[in-house]
């Protein structure tokens, strides 16, 4: 049997004197999506940036098995080699779209740049590529060559999920994916990484204070409060049957009363 494809131990991260997230553990097992939920400041971001190289945790290890080099400790990696991880084997949807695309090129550049980041040379075939993710994403191919500028919001978080996508990357990191999008928008957006997630096998880690959005979307939760993880389990389960007085909480403020 395989082993996991991320590992997290023990991983602490402070700013001065406040803990961020407090001794966090986990193994993210090929094809299992992560959902991390918990309140407004309970460390939710830190730890998904410190999961995915893009800042140094005070203590811990985040281990990750590579496609080709075996299992790397992701914070001992060069800068190099870790910037090459995340653009060859790793996505990451940021919340707002803006940070997570290059709003100066076109759609279509956007969408090229990362194929040619795994190899791709031949122009006419990033393009069918790029037109063919334009078309999954629900975005009119016809808008290949705008920058996403041009875009409306919920537009660009499409782009933004299909540059990830396109060079079909083995773990996709998520923060927050439908945050800050009308509901309407939330909805089909929901919708489309639903269908990407299970089409693709997709491996992810997604943080969310949206607990439907985590039963839509993940297997497995870890709930968080105060940078510690203070419960975790199959998601149906922890929100079916929370055991933890705050986990219950949670739930019961997204009930109707
Ligand atoms: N760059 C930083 N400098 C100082 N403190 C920080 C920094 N980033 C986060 N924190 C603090 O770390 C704690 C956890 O913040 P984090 O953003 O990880 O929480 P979160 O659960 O993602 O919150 P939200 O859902 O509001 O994004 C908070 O107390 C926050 O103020």
């Amino acid at each position: 049997m395989r082993g996991p494809l991320l590992s997290a131990c023990g991983v602490t991260k402070r700013f001065g004197g406040r803990i961020a997230c407090r001794d966090v553990s986990f193994d993210l097992w090929p094809g299992e999506v992560l959902g991390i939920v918990g309140e407004s400041g309970s460390g939710k971001t830190t730890l998904l940036n410190c999961l995915a190289g893009r800042l140094a945790p005070d203590g811990g290890s985040v281990t990750y098995e590579t496609l080709s080099a075996g299992i790397v400790d992701v914070h001992h990696l060069s800068e190099a080699r870790r910037r090459l991880l995340a653009r060859t084997e790793w996505g990451f949807v940021n919340q707002d779209a803006r940070d997570g695309l290059r709003m100066g090129v076109s759609a279509g550049a956007n969408i090229g740049e990362r194929l040619m980041a795994v190899g791709a040379r031949h122009y006419g075939e990033i393009r069918r590529e790029a037109i063919d993710w334009m078309t999954r994403v629900e975005i009119d191919a016809d808008r290949l060559d705008d920058r996403p500028t041009t875009y409306s919001g919920g537009m660009r978080q499409r782009l933004q999920i299909a540059r990830n996508l396109v060079s079909k990357p083995r773990l996709v990191f998520m923060d927050e994916p439908t945050g800050g999008l009308d509901v309407s928008v939330q909805a089909r957006i929901l919708d489309l990484l639903r269908g990407l997630v299970e089409g693709l096998h997709l491996s992810a880690v997604l943080v969310t204070h949206d607990l439907g959005v985590a039963r839509l979307l993940t297997h497995r939760l870890m709930v968080m409060q105060g940078g510690m993880v203070v419960e975790q389990g199959l998601t149906d389960q922890v929100l079916d049957d929370p055991q933890h007085a705050y986990t219950q909480m949670l739930v019961a403020s997204i009930l109707p009363v």
